[in-house]
């Protein structure tokens, strides 16, 4: 297989160890979390996180994922403490998402998948940039976060309402889902027009990444690797407990991009997650009890 990698049948993860046979190795990612085997490390410091909008440089569709890509010559915007040593500046961030809400996260939950996750990833600036920290055992940190599909009303009469158009809905045909917009994403979302086709990019400045996340910092932490290729086991993982939440419609809007270049059949941009891969003996840390 060339070095060209998808999500396919032809060209998927489970082709990828043909041409990155470090897929096999002994510290992959994403893997499965099973919270009642993780071991509570009171030596684990609070994860800081300080972002500076002022960084943000732009979005893309990079034929795989979209990112939000960030200017990372000094340390406007970093990581510190949690299990890592030193300060780690933020390169970019990305999602990966299903063609269904049964599906889509990368890390799981003892077995429980979320429909999105969040990847923000740092570099550690005890090298000298980003490519160079890829090649190495503690050079990148990424920060992961699950997104959760919310359907709820806030109230009983609401719930009343709910019902009752669903009951409508159903006589009439058809079935809709009311859920809870994440306002926080919703910009996010929208550049997402003008990236339909892979290789476009727009502007898009601005952006505080911190806004994307929980409002606890709790998290689960082990030595992993980039879950796509080059696959590198360079990855301290950061995955947040604590989801954030998505609307139906939201994730519409992550499906509605293409794998494709303009001019190219069109193939939608789904199941973008490469599923957990063997533990191989690693420990899960949690930072919370
Ligand atoms: N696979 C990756 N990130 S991830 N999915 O492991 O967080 N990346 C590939 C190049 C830059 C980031
Ligand atoms: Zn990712």
């Amino acid at each position: 297989m060339s070095h060209a990698w998808g999500y396919g049948a032809q060209d998927g993860p489970e082709k990828w160890a043909e041409s990155f046979p470090v897929a096999n190795g002994p510290r992959q990612s994403p893997i499965d979390i099973v919270p009642t085997q993780a071991q509570h490390d009171p030596s684990l410091k609070q994860l800081k996180l300080k972002y500076d909008p002022a960084t943000t440089k732009g979005i893309l569709n990079n034929g795989h994922s979209f990112q939000v890509d960030f200017t990372d010559d000094d340390s406007s915007s970093t990581l510190v403490g949690g299990p890592v040593i030193g300060i780690y500046r933020l390169r970019q961030f990305h999602f990966h998402w299903g063609s269904s809400d049964d599906k889509g996260s990368e890390h799981t939950i003892a077995g429980t998948r979320f429909p999105c996750e969040l990847h923000l990833v740092h570099w550690n600036t005890k090298y000298p940039n980003f490519g160079e920290a890829t090649s190495k055992p503690d050079g990148l940190a990424v920060v992961g976060v699950f997104l959760k599909v919310r359907i709820f009303s806030k109230s009983i009469s609401g719930i009343a309402v709910i019902k009752l158009f669903q009951m409508m809905d159903v006589l009439c045909g058809f079935v809709y889902q009311i859920g809870s917009a994440n306002p926080r994403l919703q910009k996010v979302l929208d550049a997402l027009d003008d990236i339909r086709s892979k290789g476009r990019q727009t502007t898009f400045s601005n952006f505080d990444p911190k806004t994307l996340l929980p409002a606890t910092l709790d998290f689960w932490t082990y030595e992993g690797s980039l879950t796509t290729p080059p696959l590198l086991e360079s990855v301290t993982w950061i995955v947040l407990k604590d989801p954030v939440s998505v609307s139906p419609a939201q994730m519409a809007k992550f499906r509605s991009l293409l794998f494709t270049s303009e001019g190219e059949a069109p193939s939608c941009m789904v199941d973008n997650f490469r599923p957990p891969q063997p533990l191989k003996g690693r420990k899960v840390r949690a930072s919370f009890k």
